[in-house]
């Protein structure tokens, strides 16, 4: 194994890899058509340097980071000055409600749950930074409407849970846990009983998104035939085929692995008559969400035989730290699946490997920070996506207008009325539901005006936030 690579050579890797320009704002996952037309030209060519922003009103920048969010994201705040205060695992909602009434960024993994109850405390929160795929731990609609972009790492980590379940499948085929466990107690079992090859097998995808893709790709590599069912119409990679119905999947697979998100629709997708559905002796893992899985249903199935082993890494409450916590009283019947044969559980560490968290710090402390510096919220999942080109070294006078609103009628209008006092250089609008997002640089700006503008701006009905950078 190579030791870690040093953190500005990752941030470099990062940048070429998603082939943009070497600007703090211009790192994007998934660039929309007006980023595209508007941003592209000038930070591309990299023409004159940019103007360094700073914000009008919001003090010195204060981040929350919790649940261990990797150092190349604290680096990259620390580089800007932000104020980071890092906690190693979540916090109790009490303590993280006193927490969040002061930040103006807050940086969580899977565990930290920002409800609306959470979030109506946190007035100055500008952005949230989920430093993981799933974003189903924030309440993303009451976040946009309180003028809160939320960011997350749409894929730094597919190729890490990939290549567990990869592992995952020839453990459980070679009962491997379980001969490891016996192992380690002295017992000697050579058997082959009911161990298998996967070549030939067949693996039954549920979600053919970034991992199940990916997936797909190894798994042929083993000599598997794949097949997969998604609510979306997907193209296949390889030889793999899309199958039109969940319970096509469950009746031909060998192994059924789960790659959808948490949504009320995943909600105990697989339950008794999913698992009576399946071949005899086949194999269920699941590493997406722990809800997606009724677990009591799945203890059942395995007692049974009906099914020959199970890899579990979500589980529907999970610890909010290290320790002994995996017990009856997080989950009623823990203690039950704990003792069953040929299960491998593991607690939530399908993304948790040196490359992918690097990559995720880097790639959504980039996003957090082009958005607090820049306004830029382009690859944001609850928010309207704007962006715009920087402002040029000599606009000394200019400044850059950011107003969240209420997408209703006639609120353009309004705000156009207050920045025509000055020359619009530039602006960009755009709304996604009840929210919407107006990003405007204005010039011949008197830094004595900025207060004014600001105090017009935040009287305005339909207004959710302002900021102004100059
Ligand atoms: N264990 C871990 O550490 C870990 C790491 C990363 C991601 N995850 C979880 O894995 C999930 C999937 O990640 P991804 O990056 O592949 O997501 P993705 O969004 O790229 O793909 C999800 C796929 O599921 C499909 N889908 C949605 N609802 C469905 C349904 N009801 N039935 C069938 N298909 C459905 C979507 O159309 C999409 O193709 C994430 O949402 C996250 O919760 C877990
Ligand atoms: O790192 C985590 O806590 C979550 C990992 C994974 O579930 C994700 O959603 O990316």
């Amino acid at each position: 194994m190579s030791s870690p690579r040093p953190i500005q050579k990752l941030s470099e890797d990062f940048r070429t890899a998603v082939n943009l320009s070497t600007s703090p704002g211009a790192v994007s996952t998934s660039p929309n058509a007006s980023y595209i037309n508007q941003a592209r030209p000038r930070s591309y060519s990299m023409a004159k340097p940019a103007k360094a922003l700073k914000p009008f009103s919001t003090g010195d920048m204060k981040i929350l980071l919790l649940e261990n969010v990797n150092e190349t994201a604290i680096e990259i705040f620390n580089k800007q000055g932000y104020q980071v205060e890092f906690h190693k695992s979540s916090l109790p909602e009490e303590e993280l409600i006193e927490k969040i009434k002061d930040v103006h960024a807050i940086g969580i993994r899977s565990k930290t749950k920002l409800t609306a109850n959470v979030l109506r405390h946190a007035k100055n929160l500008v952005v949230i930074g989920c430093f993981c795929i799933g974003t189903n731990q924030v309440d993303l609609e009451y976040a946009a409407k309180s003028g809160v972009a939320v960011f997350n790492s749409p894929f730094s980590n597919s190729r890490s849970v990939a290549e567990l379940v990869i592992a995952e499948i020839i453990t459980l085929s070679r009962q491997l846990g379980d001969r490891s466990i016996e192992m380690h107690s002295g017992v000697w079992n050579k058997v082959s009983a009911r161990c298998w090859e996967i070549r030939g097998k067949t693996l039954g995808i549920v979600g053919y998104g970034h991992i199940g893709a990916q997936l797909s790709v190894l798994a042929e590599a083993f000599g598997m035939h794949v097949i997969y069912y998604d609510v979306m119409m997907i193209m296949a990679l390889g030889t793999a085929q899309q199958v039109p119905t969940l319970n096509d999947l469950l009746n031909q697979s060998d192994f059924v692995t789960l790659h959808v998100p948490e949504t009320p629709e995943t909600k105990d997708l697989m339950s008794t008559p999913q698992f009576a559905a399946m071949k005899d002796g086949a194999y269920l893992i699941n590493a997406s969400r722990g809800t997606v899985v009724d677990i009591q249903a799945l203890v059942d199935a395995l007692k049974l035989g009906k099914l020959a082993g199970a890899a579990l890494d979500v589980y529907p409450n999970e610890p909010a730290k290290n320790g002994p916590l995996f017990n009856d009283e997080l989950n009623s019947w823990a203690s039950e699946l704990r003792s069953l044969r040929n299960v491998i559980l593991t607690p939530h560490i399908g993304g948790s490997t040196e490359e992918a968290q690097s990559a995720i710090g880097v790639e959504v402390g980039t996003a957090l920070t082009r958005y607090i510096n820049e306004g830029i919220s382009t690859g944001a999942v609850n928010f309207p996506e704007v962006a715009l080109r920087s402002l040029d070294l000599d606009q000394a006078d200019a400044v850059r207008v950011l107003y969240i609103h209420q997408n209703v009628p006639g609120v353009l209008k309004t705000v156009n009325n207050v920045l025509a006092e000055h020359n619009i250089e530039k602006q960009f609008s755009d709304s996604r539901g009840d929210v919407a997002y107006l990003m405007a640089d204005i010039s011949h700006v008197n830094v004595d005006d900025i207060k004014s503008l600001y105090q017009q701006l935040e009287q305005t009905t339909y207004k959710i936030a302002t900021r102004l950078l100059y």
